[in-house]
């Protein structure tokens, strides 16, 4: 942990878990550089889905990273991991050192433009470590991310800027849903990489 930077970490969520919002983590230049690797070297998929019963593909287009090609279990999908490129593993130390925790795997999402978002839903996948910490890292177009409460409803809203990072660990996902919603205001694309713990 930067000693000197933990002044600027603030739980976004006021109970019922902690959300800390790290505020920016790389530069400018480290934003452009591994936005244009990560775009251009990571096998990107567009996902699958089955919602109500239904197969959906999706515009959104993600891809998980992990140490060993580990098979998983996605909105009802089963795919296989892609092996660790040197850049998500440079990535991963940093956004280890700034939070403090370790992880073992990593979803990305590339957003083509602000007409694509994720629609609410808890991180709570069955083989990932119960109330484990995810970190999300956001590089590209700045966009808005909000929370709800499970039960009274209380929603939360805090922009991610590029290059920052938001940690949501105890309760967040037992608790409150989390969404990026669309929104015509943005034409840019966003790739966001959300650093987990799989149990395998
Ligand atoms: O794109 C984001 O900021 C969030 C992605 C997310 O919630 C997820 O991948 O589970
Ligand atoms: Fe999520």
């Amino acid at each position: 942990m930067d000693l000197f930077s933990s002044d600027k970490i603030t739980n976004i969520l006021p109970f019922d878990g902690v959300t800390n919002y790290h505020g920016i983590v790389l530069n400018k230049q480290q934003c452009d550089f591994y936005y244009q690797q990560l775009f251009n070297k990571i096998n990107w998929k567009n996902d699958e889905a089955i919602i109500f019963g239904k197969k959906i593909i999706t515009k959104r287009k993600v891809a998980w990273y992990g140490a060993s090609e580990y098979s998983y279990t996605y909105s009802k999908v089963t795919k296989r991991a892609n092996l660790w490129i040197p850049e998500l593993l440079e990535l991963k130390a940093i956004v280890e050192q700034e939070s403090n925790e370790t992880y073992n795997s990593c979803l990305l999402n590339l957003y083509h433009s602000g007409e694509e978002g994720m629609a609410y839903h808890s991180d709570g996948e069955k083989m990932m470590k119960k109330n484990g910490a995810i970190a999300s890292l956001s590089l590209g177009a700045e966009r808005k991310f909000s929370f709800k409460h499970k039960e009274n409803k209380q929603r939360i809203d805090i922009v991610l800027e590029r290059g920052s990072l938001l940690v949501m660990k105890k309760g967040t996902q037992t608790h409150w849903l989390h969404r990026l919603p669309p929104t015509k205001k943005v034409h840019s694309p966003r790739i966001n990489l959300t650093f987990r713990t799989i149990e395998l």
